[in-house]
């Protein structure tokens, strides 16, 4: 079983207009509002891809019922844990005629040691076969260490993990060899406090998170595509042409789409290609991408090997 940990899960209010004027009233041509958080949106690819996961989070309040009812229509299978502050909104503003994304994030509800607790509890029952896939950012009061106490919990029962995350954070991680990581370029060099101003920085500098014990780094890059740096090899992945509606998640997608396609077939590069069709399906879509878009997008990608 794969289980997504959404730490930190949202509505996602989208909102579009053609122009956005700091400082003024702004009104939208058209709003949604989306369950979110990255955990949540590995695990809607994954129910795209007919792969069973469990989403797991802290979720509450009147906003956390709203989150639940608009993810029932999805059909994943959730276990959270309940708490009593509200679950965040995130403001995300898609300026088209300046062709601008603009993402404004909650910080969270705020999370007792009892609800924690209560989380970590959970742990318990993923072992051996199982792969947990952790992302996004932390709600209040829960230490930086989250993510690492977690995968300390889970190895010791035989299950692999995920992490999609930033800074220290991600780099205390590695010691415990993660299945796979994905820095976007930017998250790479600031890891490095470095400018990374080719594709063999961008690699060599990939290289070593492997080196550090990552087992696969994939370096997501918007509209240039993506990396998969392993040991021996690195391979890019084109960005095919389209038009870019609503990014947000594509870097999940990417990761369902890889993780899922593993989990089944061991395979890297053919991972590599599901996870990239998976990232632009979403940038294609105004929500995360349906199966129908993946599989029409998996076409124009190419896997190239670079060294
Ligand atoms: N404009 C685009 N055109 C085509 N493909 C794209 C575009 N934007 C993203 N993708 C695909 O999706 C992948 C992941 O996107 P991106 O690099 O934006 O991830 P990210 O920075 O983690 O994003 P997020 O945090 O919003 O999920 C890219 O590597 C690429 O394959
Ligand atoms: O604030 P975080 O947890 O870092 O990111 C949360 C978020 O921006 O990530 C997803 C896209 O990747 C969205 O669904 C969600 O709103």
């Amino acid at each position: 079983m794969i289980y997504t940990i959404t730490a930190n899960p949202s509505i996602d209010y989208v909102l579009r207009l053609k122009e956005l004027v700091p400082g003024e009233i702004n009104r939208t041509n058209n709003d949604v509002k989306l369950p979110g958080g990255k955990g949540i949106n590995v695990s809607r690819i994954l129910n795209e891809l007919q792969l069973d996961s469990t989403a797991l989070g802290f979720v509450g309040g009147a906003t956390g019922s709203s989150f639940e009812q608009l993810l029932k229509k999805h059909h994943l299978q959730t276990d959270f844990t309940q708490v009593a502050d509200d679950t965040r909104i995130n403001v995300k503003i898609n300026a088209t005629e300046q062709k601008q994304e603009t993402e404004i994030n909650g910080g969270g509800p705020v999370i007792t040691d009892t609800e924690k607790q209560k989380f970590f509890d959970q742990m318990k029952k993923i072992g051996q076969g199982d792969v947990v896939v952790m992302s996004g950012s932390l709600p209040q009061k829960v230490e930086t260490s989250f993510y690492l106490d977690i995968a300390k919990m889970i190895q010791k029962n035989g299950a692999d993990f995920v992490i999609d995350t930033t800074g220290q954070a991600l780099l205390d991680t590695l010691p415990l060899h993660p299945l796979v990581v994905k820095p976007n370029n930017h998250e790479l060099a600031d890891l490095f406090k470095t400018d990374l101003d080719t594709e063999q920085d961008i690699i060599d500098h990939a290289r070593k998170l492997l080196e550090q014990g990552a087992k696969h780094v994939l370096v997501s890059m918007a509209g240039d595509g993506a990396l998969l740096v392993t040991k021996d090899h690195a391979y890019k992945a084109n960005a095919p042409k389209g038009t870019v509606v609503n990014s947000v998640g594509a870097g999940d997608s990417m990761i369902a789409g890889f993780v899922g396609t593993f989990m089944k077939t061991e395979d890297p590069i053919e991972s590599f290609h599901q996870g990239a069709a998976c990232g632009s399906a979403t940038a294609f879509s105004q929500d995360i991408a349906v199966k129908e878009k993946i599989d029409e997008v998996y076409q124009s990608i190419n896997i190239t090997k670079l060294s």
